[in-house]
């Protein structure tokens, strides 16, 4: 059996980026940068007034009077130099007048008639905003393979990228296997459940920024594992749940098979997960994830979620991003797999205890664990107070 780490680098061997397109700057967030982003002006373009009051020379803040000529505001400047004891009216983000090296903010004035009074004191670049002091022209905002949260949509939108060249959204088709399943909002006859899987898998995708497709539900037949396999065309990836172990219907790994499917890799050493699988089926990446509920979520938090990364081209897409926990109670010593033992942390910092129940297909504990944490083969048994590694959920 192979390790997950092992797993997971022959998927990404498997994968490459994709192609680039362009969204509108408001439809870009959670959106993977496909080029960098490069400032082509300073901002601000000028020195600017971060306040609303008066633009002066600040050698001429002495105690006496100033005479008001004109006004600067946000959008529409003023053009002539600020001659000694003038001052002129501006408002925030507005152009400084040459000459002006301070501005004196409108509570601390009195206006009386085109006269001046204030009590400041001299105090250069007070309330002013150099020019290129948030960033220069020519300057690498965001670099290509950046995930775009609101703030980094926003400074593309600052440096003028109205559309922003992103990766194209990986289509991840998903297809449910077995004859016990129903679609949710279905009528379940007495040995049926719902279809947790697809759904489950779709909120993943769409977590890290690709397209689900369903397939819906493949029967225990051939010929329908077969159509659906077909309909898998156009995908990028096509994940399938259920049907990766030795069951006496599960016709999947078969019909992959007969299709002319090459298998890559079956049988991972993790817990739970075992019977993931991962193949191609002539130029479509297939990753099979085992039909358990909390099997399929798991590994797919293992391999689906980098896969997706390295066709997103992200950096570090394989890096899963664990963090070091301190144990709020014991752990059993681990197994000869390495095993993802679903957890709660308190707070993002705080000590990680294991959750009581650990099933595979107990869906209840997996959606109140926050973490999941690593355990490697063999791994001994820790006391409170241990540090472990985990993985956020
Ligand atoms: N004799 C053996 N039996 C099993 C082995 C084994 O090595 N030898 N492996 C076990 C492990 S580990 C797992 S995990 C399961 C995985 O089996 P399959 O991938 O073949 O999954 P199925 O048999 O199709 O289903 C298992 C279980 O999960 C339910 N399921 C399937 N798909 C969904 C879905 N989309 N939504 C909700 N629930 C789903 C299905 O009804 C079954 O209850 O095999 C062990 N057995
Ligand atoms: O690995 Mo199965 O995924 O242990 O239940």
């Amino acid at each position: 059996m192979i390790t997950v780490e092992e797993a997971r680098d022959l998927i990404a061997a498997s994968l490459s980026p994709l192609d680039a397109e362009t969204v509108a700057a408001a439809r870009a967030f959670g959106r993977t940068l496909s080029a960098a982003i490069t400032a082509t002006r300073d901002q601000p373009p000028s020195d600017v007034s971060a306040m609303d009051g008066y633009a002066v020379r600040s050698q001429d803040l002495d105690g006496t009077p100033l005479e008001v000529r004109g006004e600067s505001r946000a959008g529409t400047g003023h053009d002539a130099p600020l001659a000694p004891r003038q001052a002129v009216r501006v408002s925030t983000g507005a152009r400084m007048p040459a000459g002006a090296d301070q501005v004196v903010i409108q509570e601390n004035v009195t206006i009386d008639g085109t006269s001046l009074h204030t009590a400041d004191a001299a105090n250069p670049w007070r309330h002013v905003r150099k020019a290129g002091s948030d960033y220069r022209a020519g300057e690498q905002l965001l670099e290509p393979g950046t995930i775009l949260n609101p703030a980094k949509v926003s400074l593309a939108a600052a440096a003028g990228i109205g559309d922003i060249p992103v990766m194209r959204r990986p289509r991840v088709a998903i297809l449910s296997t077995g004859d016990e399943l129903v679609m949710p909002g279905e009528t379940p006859g007495p040995d049926q459940i719902f279809n947790s899987g697809t759904p489950g898998l779709s909120a993943l995708v769409f977590s890290v920024g690709g397209q689900p497709l369903s397939l819906g539900i493949a029967e225990d037949d051939p010929e329908d594992v077969r159509e659906a396999l077909a309909s898998a065309d156009g995908a990028d990836l096509l994940v399938t749940i259920g049907g990766a172990s030795v069951g006496d219907h599960d016709h999947l790994r078969r019909v992959f098979t007969e299709e002319g499917g090459t298998l890559i890799f079956e049988k991972v050493r993790v817990k739970p997960g075992k019977p993931a699988w991962f193949g191609k089926l002539g130029e479509l990446p297939v990753l099979g994830l085992p039909g358990n509920p909390v099997s399929a979520m798991v590994t797919a938090r293992l391999f689906l979620v980098p896969a997706m990364r390295t066709l997103l081209g992200q950096p570090s897409a394989l890096a899963l991003g664990f963090e070091q926990a301190v144990l709020g109670a014991p752990l059993e010593a681990n197994g000869d797999r390495e095993t993802y033992v679903r957890g709660v942390r308190d707070h993002q910092t705080g000590p990680v205890r294991a959750l009581s129940k650990q099933d595979s297909a107990h869906l209840a504990a997996l959606a109140n664990a926050t973490v999941l944490i690593r355990r490697l083969p063999d791994a001994p048994a820790l006391d409170a107070g241990q540090t472990v590694e985990v993985l956020p959920l």
